[in-house]
């Protein structure tokens, strides 16, 4: 099994510019805490719990390190707070793109709720095209820092309100021009997916694509709405699959019938360790369900959901999983593939990244990898880190 190899266990400078793909990013959970504070003056927001953005940082972490969704969801008042015009949306998308790009991420797609930007005097398409003006300038910035990386806009809907048809309509008319993909997102919890159903319908009816949050806070009543009722092409999480999977004392597995769905169908897992472990989705890095869903081959992708609240980035998730699992280059290969393959562009532009980006850039640092073993084996100076 690979993921138990030592075999080209990639060192940090590696896991960053290794070609990552990112599926789960919330765009409110992503800002640079010197933007929120820079923001906050200029809109004349005084709600914010700390000024210095050193501490406004750990502020989010540690509020957002609570055990329950809900509080963590609590701290999303202040970005979405400073998030209510159009320059601000400009600079906080651009900022995650360039953010992104310069931690080795080539494709994102990053999710918000244009419903929640409104308080400034916005409107919804106002809101669409700021981002994706934001997401335009940051790739360009990135490209010119020597970063390649496209970002497209999931339009989420929040699960206790009741605009997800609006959003949905909202996505429908923004594809080709953004946005990618529809999603809903808020507390799990007495907010079923199935409420509503209009509005996944409507996309199935004009083919779009959509992700729910499912299986996060609840557990299999949750993905089994998701999918079977709503009709998910992807589980935001999803991690609480596990739930259906059985694990002997001998070592052999059983999977149920919802757990056996979700393979066979290749279902993507948008699984977010950090978040996870902060929101009391998993115990701990080494329990985490991802080692077994990796082991098992299901469509598993890796994701940072917050970077903000957690703390974290694609390149720090990596390196978590690396230390837990013992992952090679050859297992962030073959999770970013996955992620690829799962990315709502595309048929062709999806295998042009694969073929023309992901793999070759696993193949230069296989082969630098290899470069470095050689060198120190032989006593020789390799490369450096
Ligand atoms: O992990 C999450 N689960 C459910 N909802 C979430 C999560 N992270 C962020 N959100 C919510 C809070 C944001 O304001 C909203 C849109 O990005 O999505
Ligand atoms: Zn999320």
């Amino acid at each position: 099994m690979t993921s138990q190899s030592t075999a080209n266990t990639p060192a940090a400078d590696q896991i960053r510019r290794a070609p990552k793909v990112l599926l789960h990013d919330h765009l409110d959970g992503g800002l640079r805490p010197g933007t929120v504070v820079d923001l906050a003056r200029e809109a004349g927001y005084s709600s914010l719990p700390e000024t210095d953005p050193d501490k406004l940082g750990l502020w989010f972490r540690e509020a957002a390190d609570s055990g329950s969704l809900e509080r963590y969801l609590e701290t999303f008042s202040h970005t979405v707070g400073v998030m209510q015009t159009r320059d601000a949306l400009v600079r906080v998308a651009a900022e995650c793109a360039e953010d992104l790009a310069a931690d080795g991420v080539v494709y994102a797609e990053v999710r918000y709720a244009p419903e929640q930007h409104l308080e400034g005097g916005l409107t919804l398409e106002e809101v669409v095209e700021a981002v994706n003006e934001g997401f335009r300038q940051g790739e360009r910035r990135a490209r010119e820092d020597g970063h390649r990386i496209r970002v497209g806009a999931l339009l989420t809907a929040m699960r206790h309100a009741a605009r997800a048809l609006e959003i949905a309509e909202l996505a429908n008319r923004y594809r080709d021009l953004g946005v990618v993909g529809f999603d809903i997102a808020g507390a799990e919890a007495g907010y079923p997916p199935t409420r509503h159903l209009d509005a996944f319908e409507y996309l199935k009816r004009e083919n779009n694509h959509f992700t729910i949050h499912a299986g996060e806070a609840f557990g299999l009543p949750s993905i089994w709405q998701a999918l079977q009722w709503c009709g998910a092409d992807r589980l935001g999480h999803g991690v609480r699959i596990i739930d259906d999977i059985q694990v002997r004392d001998d070592g052999t597995v059983e999977l149920g019938r919802l757990a056996s769905y979700v393979r066979d169908k290749r279902i993507p897992l948008e699984l977010c360790p950090s978040s996870n472990l902060q929101t009391g989705a998993a115990a701990s890095y080494t329990e985490h369900p991802i080692g077994l869903l990796r082991r098992l081959h299901f469509r598993a992708t890796v994701n940072t959901d917050n970077r903000l609240m957690s703390h974290t980035s694609m390149s720090q998730e990596f390196e978590h999983l690396v230390e837990a699992f013992g992952y090679t280059l050859d297992d962030m290969q073959w999770f970013s593939v996955n992620a690829m393959k799962s990315a709502f562009i595309p048929f062709d532009e999806r295998l042009a990244m694969i073929n023309d980006v992901i793999k070759p850039g696993y193949a230069e640092l296989k082969s630098e990898w290899l470069f470095r073993q050689t060198a120190s084996t032989s006593g020789s100076v390799g490369l450096e880190g």
